[in-house]
């Protein structure tokens, strides 16, 4: 039915879908303002330009565009916050102090869906230190995501590791490419094809694909292929950037994964949790545009918390049904005490109907037989 009403990749969010979901919100975001994120609410939709022109290597991607008619301008209907935030951060906030930290939750829109998820609309919440890109604030980055993803009632979380800019780096040194060829080496890595890769000329980069899987080991595969200090500064910065975690986190390396990391610069990150397939979270280091051309380093990570919503709110009791002449301060204490109240309007209201567990009795809640 919905298929007919809405366009392909929207829905509605329904009980008890839509409750877990702002339940869980509320919970990552102050998870992250805890830490000091002060939250900011840009506009979902803005002229096609400025959306695109604040992230250093951002593309024109994704973006489904609206002709206002107000401004006969184009006008985009945001795909991602972070952008948003570089402008906030480039503009009106260009002299407040840094490092910068900046919370926001809101909806992004997709041109089209993913090949995972087919939904066009997705919740976004999400962190951004910006005047830094350093070790200590990727590590505090990661940290964020980590505890809003926990807040936000994630179990068993995961962390994909991975070096955007690896290709530039091995390219400018140990494995030299021209300009031309290291688009072309970037895509054959994405897609891990070994053949392709050694057609292109570029057999040196083969043993980058096989340093993939769990962390550890695959930064000593790394580490073995001695590519020289700028290389060996990366893997460290990676080891310290996790070091805090300790063992509850499972983590693994994907050096060479760039699908998805299209303006981060030499870090970046995925968050998975067990019992989703698809991808939680996304962050990395990036930089930030002034208008005056000045350039700005910055560190975030985005949470597309949807698939956690599907579980039923938690922390209430259950839903009380108040009959009619019930005790208002009695009703009142129950809610209080995490109960939902659900109140008789006349005789006609069922409490079976109206899907309560519970009846508010003389003396007090009572399980519904
Ligand atoms: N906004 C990016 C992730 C990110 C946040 N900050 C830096 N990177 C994304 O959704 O892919």
């Amino acid at each position: 039915m919905t298929s007919s009403l809405l366009p392909q990749g929207f829905r509605d969010r329904m009980p008890p879908e839509a409750e877990a979901a702002a339940q869980a919100m509320t919970a990552a975001l102050s998870a992250i303002g805890a830490r000091g994120y002060r939250r900011v609410a840009p506009p979902l939709a803005e002229y096609e330009e400025a959306l695109v022109g604040r992230l250093k290597s951002a593309g024109a991607r994704d973006l489904l565009r609206v002709l206002d008619p107000a401004s006969r301008r184009m006008l985009a209907l945001r795909p991602d916050i972070t952008p948003q935030v570089g402008r906030i951060a480039g503009t009106r906030l260009a002299g407040a102090p840094r490092p910068l930290r900046l919370c926001y939750a809101g909806t992004v829109v997709r041109l089209a869906g993913g090949q995972l998820n087919p939904a066009r609309e997705l919740t976004q919440l999400g962190a951004e230190l910006i005047g830094r890109d350093t070790v200590a604030a990727a590590a505090e980055i990661v940290a964020v995501a980590v505890d809003a993803l926990q807040a936000a009632g994630a179990t068993g979380l995961s962390i994909d590791l991975t070096l955007p800019d690896l290709v530039d780096l091995l390219a400018a040194g140990p494995l030299p490419l021209g300009p031309e060829k290291r688009e072309r080496v970037r895509a054959i890595l994405d897609a891990k094809d070994a053949g392709a890769l050694v057609a292109a000329g570029a057999g040196g980069y083969l043993p980058l694909l096989e340093a993939t899987g769990p962390f550890a080991d695959a930064v000593a595969r790394l580490r073995s292929l001695n590519f020289g200090t700028l290389f060996e500064t990366r893997l460290a910065g990676l080891e310290a950037i996790v070091a805090p975690l300790g063992d509850e986190v499972r983590l693994t390396l994907d050096p060479t994964e760039r699908h998805g990391f299209e303006y981060q610069s030499w870090f970046g990150f995925s968050l998975f949790a067990d019992g989703h397939g698809a991808e939680l979270g996304r962050g990395g280091s990036y930089t930030v545009l002034h208008g005056d051309g000045r350039e700005e380093p910055a560190v975030g990570v985005s949470l597309y918390p949807d698939p956690l919503f599907a579980a039923p709110a938690t922390g209430t009791r259950g839903r009380l049904f108040l009959p009619i002449g019930h005790r208002p301060a009695a009703a009142a204490a129950a809610r209080a005490d995490g109960w939902i109240t659900v109140a008789a309007i006349d005789d006609d209201c069922d409490p079976a109907l109206l899907d309560c567990t519970h009846r508010l009795a003389e003396d007090g809640p009572q399980l519904l037989g």
